[in-house]
């Protein structure tokens, strides 16, 4: 049977045996990990922009490379049928901005819990259910992400709905931002929430409540406790770098799964 979004069998994986996999929210990050880093890939879904790629790792062994899209509701959708075809492992390789002024862009960040404000979530799990990662896999992956790169932080993120105004952003097409937005980044500072990005939150739920394991990594690519119009712009120079080594990072722990060194409890 076909999943209707991934445009793959739940057969094909099945015999090919893939439980694990890595997911971006840029079908080009998707590409690249597949093209770049996997051995023997082969594109199995391009339908919507949802790439998808089976390869394998240095170690012979099979993983997905899957693309979530931008924002909760089509990571929901990407997420549970990935969960459908017997995914066990999911980590986010994503992008985000830094609300904490001693997170530099450059830097790596891995999310261990989530602040979900995220609309889709709610129809998966209670507003107050946590949003928390796979304990053992975020820690490894921490400990990996920082024998690749000086400066990666662990804590806790705020996934939103919208890019601009969810995440305090004034120089855009609505200036006039809500009373309940204002001030956001400060009061997110003092809440010790370390950066903003869009899928986080509903992953880790979705997590729990299906059973599997998820943690996410991200580059920080916007500084966003400075007030700097330019600091609100993505920083396109540093996203190849900050890319690379959070997919180095990602695929390391899920190569430390594969060889026996993580073992995940059920
Ligand atoms: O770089 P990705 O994985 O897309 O993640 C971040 O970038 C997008 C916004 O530009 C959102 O999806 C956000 O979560
Ligand atoms: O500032 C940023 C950067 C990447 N992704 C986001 O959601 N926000």
């Amino acid at each position: 049977m076909l999943l209707n979004h991934l445009n793959f069998t739940i057969d094909f994986l099945s015999k090919l045996n893939v439980h694990l996999c890595l997911l971006s929210g840029d079908p080009s990050r998707t590409r690249m990990i597949a093209e770049k880093y996997l051995r023997k890939s082969e594109l199995v879904c391009d339908n919507r922009g949802l790439l998808c790629y089976i390869g394998e790792t240095s170690l012979g062994m099979p993983i997905i490379a899957a693309t979530s899209g931008m924002g909760a509701p089509s990571t929901s959708i990407v997420v549970n049928e990935l969960a459908q075809a017997g995914i066990e492992v999911i980590i986010r390789v994503g992008t985000t901005g830094s609300i904490q002024k001693y997170i530099a862009p450059g830097s790596l960040i891995v999310n261990y819990a989530s602040l979900c404000k995220q609309g889709a979530a709610k129809d998966i799990a209670p507003n107050e259910y946590p949003s928390v990662a796979s304990p053992l896999l975020s820690t490894d992956l921490y400990h990996t992400a920082k024998g690749i790169h000086p400066s990666v932080y662990f804590g806790i993120n705020a996934s939103v709905d919208t890019f601009y105004e969810g995440q305090e952003r004034y120089g855009n097409a609505n200036p006039h931002l809500l009373r309940k937005q204002q001030g956001l980044i400060q009061e997110y500072q003092h809440l010790n929430i370390l950066n903003f990005e869009m899928e986080t939150g509903t992953l880790f739920k979705m997590a729990s409540v299906y059973k599997f394991h998820a943690t996410s990594i991200c580059g920080v690519v916007a500084a966003r406790y400075s007030g700097n119009e330019e600091s609100e712009k993505i920083m396109h120079n540093i996203v190849d770098d900050v890319t690379d080594k959070t997919i180095l990072s990602a695929l390391k722990t899920l190569e430390n799964i594969q060889s026996g060194k993580l073992i995940l409890n059920n």
